[in-house]
């Protein structure tokens, strides 16, 4: 195939204070998420000046990969657009059009598949083009990494960084829990995000040699009468206090970076959690920009350049699709598609 630009589509966050509300208004635009939690998770934000760490977050990201597809030759230009906050996805594509790009590949900064984290982005793909008209840029979506060894080794040296700070008498028994964001089970039934997660978990696991792990969940939103995926990660924090351990290592293998969900619900909640029922609390790193997942960004777009470049997967589920069918992470069986 051939390809002219990168476009890197993520969530977007604010950047101040005076950014908080409307980015939240933003995300839950026709959404069934009470306005309580909306102004809670608005402190969360408020508890950082109002920054979330997204943006900056996928600044580096990109300036990492500007150098990585430098350094091998890959020659082209890195875009970004998001669907929450500027560099909003619409002007982006302008931009891209204006430049003269014909056709982007893209990298959508979620790792597994569901609504909110694949079908989701491809229809803000799909609204922007309309916005744009006729000759908006094609855009073609890298397919899901979850498996890629890039991926898995890259956080199987989180885990293991995170098992080196435990004394070593104390290591075997340490509990491994790694989190996801909690999706409702509606969306969850129409996808393969908790299937992916387990295979990712389970890789991971495999290659620290540490077998007791688990896979949880964080940031619940929805009413609390729709049911949403669990156990939650403090509820299971309480229950490994009370069945007598005394580390637990929480790995976000959800989150490519260290979103504010990672910040706040772990890094605050889940620590203090864990501070009051008395459990050695270490949360494992993200991939951000550690070399071997740039390198598997670099990776993903050469094997979709190139016919002959080996697709790379490692367990049992095999290279992903590169083009999502018809019905890919429906949020609900009656969505309509997106055009
Ligand atoms: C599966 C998934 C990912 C993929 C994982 C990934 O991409 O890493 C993801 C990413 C993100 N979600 C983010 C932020 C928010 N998500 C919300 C709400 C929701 N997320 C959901 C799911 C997901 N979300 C769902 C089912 C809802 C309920 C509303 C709905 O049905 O759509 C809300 C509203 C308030 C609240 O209810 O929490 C906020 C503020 C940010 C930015 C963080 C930052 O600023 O650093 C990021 C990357
Ligand atoms: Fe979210």
């Amino acid at each position: 195939m051939k390809y002219d630009a990168l476009l890197v589509q993520s969530f977007g966050g604010p950047e101040g204070p005076d950014d908080v509300i409307p980015f939240l208004e933003n995300v839950l635009r026709g959404r069934n998420v009470p306005r309580e939690r909306m102004l809670e998770v608005a402190e969360h934000y408020q508890h950082f000046g109002g920054v979330s760490p997204i943006n900056q977050q996928n600044r580096d990201l990109i300036a990492a990969l500007e150098v990585e597809l430098k350094e091998h030759g890959v020659d082209l230009p890195i875009y970004w657009g998001n669907r929450n906050w500027t560099p909003y996805l619409v002007d982006t594509l302008q931009q891209m059009k204006a430049d003269g790009v014909g056709h982007a590949l893209v990298f959508v900064t979620s790792v597994f598949s569901s609504y909110s984290g694949c079908r989701q982005y491809r229809e803000d793909t799909a609204k922007a083009q309309a916005e744009i008209g006729e000759d908006a840029p094609r855009c073609d979506k890298i397919r899901t990494y979850f498996n890629h060894p890039g991926f898995i080794e890259t956080m199987t040296e989180c885990v293991n960084e995170s098992l080196a700070q435990i004394p070593a008498e104390r290591r075997d028994a340490a509990e491994l829990v790694f989190t996801a964001h909690s999706i409702p089970l509606g969306m969850s039934e129409n996808c393969n995000y908790v299937k992916q997660l387990e295979e990712s978990c389970r890789l991971v696991s495999e290659a620290t040699g540490h077998a007791k792990w688990r896979l949880v969940y964080q940031s619940r939103s929805g009413p609390p009468t729709q049911p949403w995926l669990e156990p939650d990660v403090c509820d299971v924090i309480r229950d490994l206090a009370k069945a007598g351990a005394s580390d637990v290592i929480v790995s976000p293998i959800g989150f490519i970076s260290d979103h504010m969900e990672v910040l706040f619900d772990l890094d605050t909640e889940a620590k203090d959690t864990a501070a009051e029922v008395g459990l050695n609390f270490i949360r494992s790193g993200t991939a951000g920009v550690r070399p071997r997942f740039v390198q598997m960004i670099r990776e993903l777009i050469e094997e979709r350049l190139n016919a002959d470049q080996p697709k790379l997967a490692v367990g049992t589920m095999g290279p992903s699709h590169d083009f999502c069918p018809a019905d890919c992470c429906l949020y609900t069986p009656q969505r309509p598609r997106p055009a």
